[in-house]
């Protein structure tokens, strides 16, 4: 899905198979910012989740609005006034570590593509409940790894997943071999630290060349 433009008219499922990979951004610095989003955006990554963990992330979402290919998303969403705050920022997608009914419902009424972390059957079913049926699985290895999300998606035969947390370049490979797994997410791509934009954009060119089972990346 090359084409998927970031707007209110992409779904969740557009937005997962534009890549195989979400950088997971967690960013102190706006004058740094574009630069990290451009080396991404050049090693072949379009989708971008900012975290909402640092003071800065509001105002980064804004101002990566105008990165030429990115799709901006909001990480860390934990309740429905962040996520109007980061709609507000231009957040064209919103990730949640877990799913709530309060947030979920404002998700929906907002239209934003949402993506919200599960770890049980309980939670996919909630989520089924209220319409969605596209999930991060959160935290992807300390939840069981790969042969949970095997037998945790077992029966539920149309739901898709991004798994994140603890996934890294060596492990990608092997979450994105299930046929239910879009992408994965993970901030290997970005360490903390003064960003180098040439390691940045050979990782992104790396994992992007990462072959989703699903039919994942178009
Ligand atoms: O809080 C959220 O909404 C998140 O998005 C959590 C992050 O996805 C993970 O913390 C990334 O996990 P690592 O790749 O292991 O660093």
């Amino acid at each position: 899905m090359k084409g998927v433009r970031a707007s209110s008219a992409a779904s969740i499922g557009e937005i997962m198979r534009v890549s195989p990979v979400i950088p997971v951004l967690t960013l102190h610095d706006p004058s740094g910012a574009r630069g990290i989003a451009e080396a991404l955006v050049a090693g072949g990554l379009r989708v971008l989740e900012v975290t909402l963990r640092t003071p800065a992330a509001l105002k980064i979402i804004e101002g990566l609005r105008g990165v030429d290919g990115a799709i901006v998303g909001a990480g860390t969403v934990l309740n429905a006034s962040q996520l109007d705050d980061a709609i507000s920022a231009g957040a064209e997608f919103a990730v949640s570590p877990g799913l709530t009914e309060p947030l979920t419902l404002r998700a929906v009424a907002r239209r934003i593509p949402f993506l919200p972390g599960v770890a049980t059957a309980g939670d996919i079913m909630r989520g089924l409940d209220l319409g969605l049926s596209h999930f991060k699985f959160f935290p992807a290895e300390t939840s069981g790894g790969i042969p949970t999300l095997k037998a945790l998606s077992a029966p539920f035969a149309n739901v898709r997943f991004c798994p994140t947390g603890g996934v890294s370049e060596a492990t990608g490979p092997s979450w994105l071999a299930l046929p239910q797994v879009l992408c994965v997410g993970g901030s290997w791509l970005v360490p903390s630290g003064p960003p180098d934009l040439n390691s940045i954009e050979a990782a992104a060119r790396r994992a992007a060349s990462f072959k989703p089972n699903s039919g994942g990346a178009a």
